[in-house]
C-alpha cells in the first residue's frame, strides 16, 4: 500500500502559497486494511478515511464515471488495482492532478507542473465535462491565480462553453453554486470569476440580471472597491448587484439561496442607490434622511448601517460622496438621542416615541444646516 499527497496541497506548495488542507490518496489497499490501521471511514459514496492522529483525509484511489444527468449520477469504482494515474485522471485541472510520494517526488502524468510554469488552467481530460461544478471551480481558480499571471486555456474555455450550451449548469443545486460564488468573492481578483463565467455564457444562466454590459461593469467596479476595503461577503455580493433594480436583485439572492445577511444588504444597497439618485436633482430633507435611517433599521442594527454606507461609497460615484457623508453624520447624531433622558423628562408611551423621533429629527436638521 502506497500513500500520496494530492490535489490542492501539491499545487499550493509548488506555487509557494500557504497549504490549507492536505488530502491523501492510498493505492493498493481495501477499506478493511484502512480500518485495521485505525482509520475511520467517513465517506458514504466513496471510501474516504480520517487519519487516527492528524485527522487528515485519506481516500482510496478511485475512478468515477457519470451515469445519466444530475449530480448524483456517478458510478465510483474503488479497488486495490486502481492506479494513482487513474485516480489523477478523473480530476478537474492539471494543476490539481499532481501527486507527491512519501519521499517528496512529484508524480505528474498530466503535465501540471508545465502548466504551473506556463500559468495555464487546463482540464486533465474529457472527463472534466462530467461535473458542471468544475466550470465554477475553474472560474474560481482563475480569480485566485490571475494576479500571478494565470489564464484559462482556450481548449478548456471551449469545452466549458459546450457544457454551458448543453444546459449542464441546470444540474447544479443552488447551494453548490452559492458555495463557489461565496468563495470567489474572497479570492484575490474576485471580478475575474464573473468575467470568466460571462465569457462562457454561464452568467446569463446563473445571474441573468448582470447580462447588460453597463450593469455588469458597474457591479464589477463596485466589487473591486469593496475587495480593496476588505468587505464582508454580504457587502461584496450586494456591491456586485448594486446596479440591478431592488426587487429583481433581491429575487436573485433568494433564488441563489444566499444567506440572509447577503439578501438584506443587497436589498438595502439597491434601495439606497435608487433613493440617493433622487437627491441628485432634489435637495435632501431631514424627513428623507429619517426615512432612510428607519428603512435601514439603524436603531437596532448600527453596525450594519456602517457597512451599508461603506458599500454605498463603493457603489456610487463621487457626486454622491457628500450626501453619504451627511448620512453618516446624521446617523451618528440621531443615534445619540437617549430615550432614558427623555423618560426622565417625563415622556411615556406614545409621547415618548414621538419625543425620540422629534429629537432625532432636530439633530438631523442640525447636521444638514450649513
Ligand atoms: N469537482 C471537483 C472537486 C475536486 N476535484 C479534485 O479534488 C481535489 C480536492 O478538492 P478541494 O479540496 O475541493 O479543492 P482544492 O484543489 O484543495 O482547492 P482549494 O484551495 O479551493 O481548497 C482537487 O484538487 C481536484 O483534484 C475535482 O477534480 N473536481
Amino acid at each position: 500500500m502506497q500513500t500520496y499527497l494530492v490535489g490542492g496541497a501539491v499545487r499550493d506548495k509548488l506555487l509557494g502559497l500557504a497549504v490549507k488542507d492536505r488530502d491523501w490518496v492510498v493505492v493498493g489497499a481495501t477499506p478493511d486494511d484502512m480500518r485495521a490501521k485505525g482509520f475511520k471511514q467517513v465517506g458514504a459514496d466513496f471510501p474516504v478515511f480520517l487519519h487516527p492522529k492528524t485527522g487528515e483525509e485519506y481516500a482510496l484511489a478511485r475512478t468515477e464515471r457519470k451515469q445519466g444527468r444530475g449530480y448524483h449520477g456517478f458510478t465510483v469504482y474503488s479497488a486495490p488495482d486502481v492506479t494513482l494515474e487513474e485516480d489523477l485522471k478523473r480530476r478537474d485541472l492539471t494543476i490539481n492532478a499532481m501527486a507527491e510520494t512519501e519521499d517528496g517526488r512529484l508524480v505528474d502524468p498530466f503535465h501540471g507542473y508545465a502548466d504551473l510554469d506556463q500559468k495555464r488552467l487546463r482540464h486533465v481530460s474529457e472527463a472534466f465535462a462530467e461535473d458542471p461544478l468544475r466550470i465554477l471551480r475553474t472560474a474560481r481558480f482563475a480569480a485566485r491565480l490571475q494576479p500571478m499571471g494565470f489564464t484559462v486555456c482556450q481548449q478548456t474555455m471551449s469545452l466549458m462553453r459546450t457544457m454551458v450550451s448543453l444546459g449542464e449548469l441546470a444540474d447544479l443545486v443552488p447551494e453548490r453554486v452559492w458555495q463557489e460564488v461565496q468563495r470567489s468573492l474572497h479570492e484575490r481578483a474576485p471580478g475575474v470569476f464573473f468575467d470568466v463565467l460571462r465569457e462562457l455564457g454561464a452568467l446569463d444562466i446563473l445571474i441573468p440580471e448582470l447580462a447588460r454590459e453597463q450593469t455588469f461593469r458597474a457591479g464589477l467596479q463596485a466589487l473591486h472597491c469593496m475587495h480593496r476595503m476588505n468587505g464582508t461577503t454580504a457587502q461584496r455580493f450586494a456591491s456586485l448587484l448594486s446596479a440591478v433594480p431592488e426587487p429583481t436583485a433581491v429575487h436573485r439572492t433568494k433564488a441563489m439561496k444566499s444567506p440572509n445577511d447577503c439578501r438584506d444588504m443587497t436589498h438595502l444597497v439597491c434601495l439606497f442607490m435608487h433613493r440617493l439618485a433622487i437627491h441628485e436633482t432634489r435637495t435632501v430633507t431631514p424627513e428623507d434622511i429619517m426615512e432612510l435611517l428607519d428603512k435601514a433599521d439603524l436603531w437596532r442594527r448600527p453596525e450594519r448601517f456602517e457597512q451599508l454606507l461603506d458599500t454605498l461609497a463603493c457603489t456610487t460615484g463621487a457626486e454622491l460622496a457628500e450626501l453619504i457623508g451627511k448620512l453618516r453624520l446624521a446617523a451618528q447624531s440621531a443615534q445619540d438621542v437617549s430615550p432614558q433622558d427623555l423618560l426622565k423628562q417625563g415622556f411615556h408611551g406614545k409621547e415618548l416615541g414621538e419625543a425620540i423621533r422629534n429629537e432625532r429629527l432636530a439633530r438631523i436638521t442640525q447636521v444638514l444646516t450649513p
